[in-house]
């Protein structure tokens, strides 16, 4: 890899916008007498004040893994591969933020889960949700990646920037991290850093997303879709499964063909929907709906969104009913999902700057209700390997 100076990874952008192009506003009809739904395209003079972003490789320059770190998640990958094929006896449990914000306080939250992981790590592998984009319903922040200054601003540059450096932090602490891959383009920036990835309920049913998911080089969690079917999900895994050739962003930032070569570690993951299906009956119709496309039988299940309604107190009744399937021996269940946080709800911050402390997309269950959960799953794991 080249080495490259840290000045020729800066932005372009000029600090006064660039003339529009008059040969092409003279030829577009003015916005007014324009259908709202046609646009005119972007000019080149727009893309030039755009200015290009670093390519994977700068990126991973100026905040690289060590050797060390890169072993450790080659090893987490393994782990969590041989949770889901019942090699390893433990249960997974990815836990965190719904959303990172505020890197100090993603890195104290870091800091103590990884505490926590290494006094539950003879029952538990403990995974930190580390997402830096956020698939929205309409309309919302989509995440530190996108909009790292929370204004809507949509500063890519920078919030690959700050992501990669929250991302390598983390990393250090010695957590593996899972991360929700929401754009395909931007998954060469981080996937690095990742030891278990999510393809969404938003998105699941969505070729590019599948396709990166055979090429990830990390077991794969499909989310059953926000309208609670299984089938798009199941469909997900079976073709995350395949080699496909998909049009990718290279190390070196040009878009290339790759050739993946499928991603047997991909599962399905139940998130509930209008119905939730975290309880005995739900995690059977999927054991079911899983064994009828020849897949194996097992799952991870979230205890937040459709499974909790999105009420952060109903995540520790949804714990306990997973931690009571777990310990009756249920074999299936390879992992659990909580949504974490240093305090306890949520917050909408109006125009000012958010608590560092606080979610703000869905409400996260606190640090000090977060501890007994973790005991309780790590008892019902010693339970079923006894
Ligand atoms: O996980 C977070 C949210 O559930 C997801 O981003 C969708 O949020 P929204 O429905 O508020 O847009
Ligand atoms: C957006 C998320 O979940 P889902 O896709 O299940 O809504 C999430 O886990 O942050």
């Amino acid at each position: 890899m080249p080495s490259l100076p840290p000045q020729a990874l800066s932005s372009q952008a000029p600090s006064s916008p660039a003339p529009s192009s008059p040969a092409l506003s003279s030829q577009a009809p003015s916005s007014q007498a324009l259908p709202t739904a046609v646009q005119p395209l972007p000019t080149p003079a727009d893309l030039a004040t755009a200015g290009p972003l670093p390519s994977p490789a700068e990126l991973a320059l100026l905040f690289p893994l060590s050797a060390d770190d890169t072993e450790r998640i080659a090893r987490h990958r393994r782990t969590v591969g041989d949770v889901l094929d019942r090699r390893d006896g433990r249960l997974m449990v990815v836990v965190g933020p719904c959303s990172v914000h505020d890197t100090a306080g993603a890195l104290e939250y870091a800091d103590r889960l990884a505490g926590a992981a290494r006094r539950f790590e003879d029952d538990l592998v403990v995974v930190l949700r580390a997402y830096l984009e956020k698939p929205r319903t309409v309309t919302g922040w989509t995440g530190l990646l996108n909009s790292p200054e929370y204004d809507g601003t949509g500063d890519l540059d920078a919030g690959l920037r700050l992501g990669r450096s929250l991302l390598t932090d983390a990393v250090a602490t010695g957590l593996p991290l899972a991360y929700e891959f929401v754009d395909p383009a931007l998954a060469p920036y981080v996937a690095d850093t990742v030891s278990w990835g999510a393809i969404g309920a938003r998105t699941v049913a969505s070729q590019p997303h599948r396709h990166l998911a055979s090429w990830l080089p990390m077991p794969v969690g499909m989310k059953n879709c926000v309208s609670g079917r299984l089938d798009t999900a199941v469909a997900a895994v079976q073709a995350a499964a395949h080699s496909h050739t998909l049009p990718a962003v290279s190390y070196d930032g040009r878009l290339t063909t790759l050739r993946s070569t499928g991603n047997r570690s991909a599962h399905l993951v139940l998130r509930g929907g209008p119905v939730p299906n975290y309880d005995r009956a739900g995690v059977a119709a999927a054991r079911a709906a899983l064994a009828a496309a020849g897949l194996p039988e097992r799952v991870v299940v979230d205890a937040s969104h459709g499974n909790s309604g999105k009420d952060h107190n109903r995540q520790p009744g949804v714990v306990a009913d997973l931690a009571a399937q777990i310990a009756d021996g249920d074999r299936s269940l390879a992992g659990v999902m909580i949504e974490s946080y240093l305090a306890d709800g949520r917050q909408d911050p109006g125009g000012g700057r958010p608590r560092p402390d606080l979610s703000v997309t869905d409400a996260c269950v606190g640090w000090t209700r977060t501890v007994p959960l973790l005991e309780t799953l790590a008892q019902a794991a010693r339970r079923r390997a006894a």
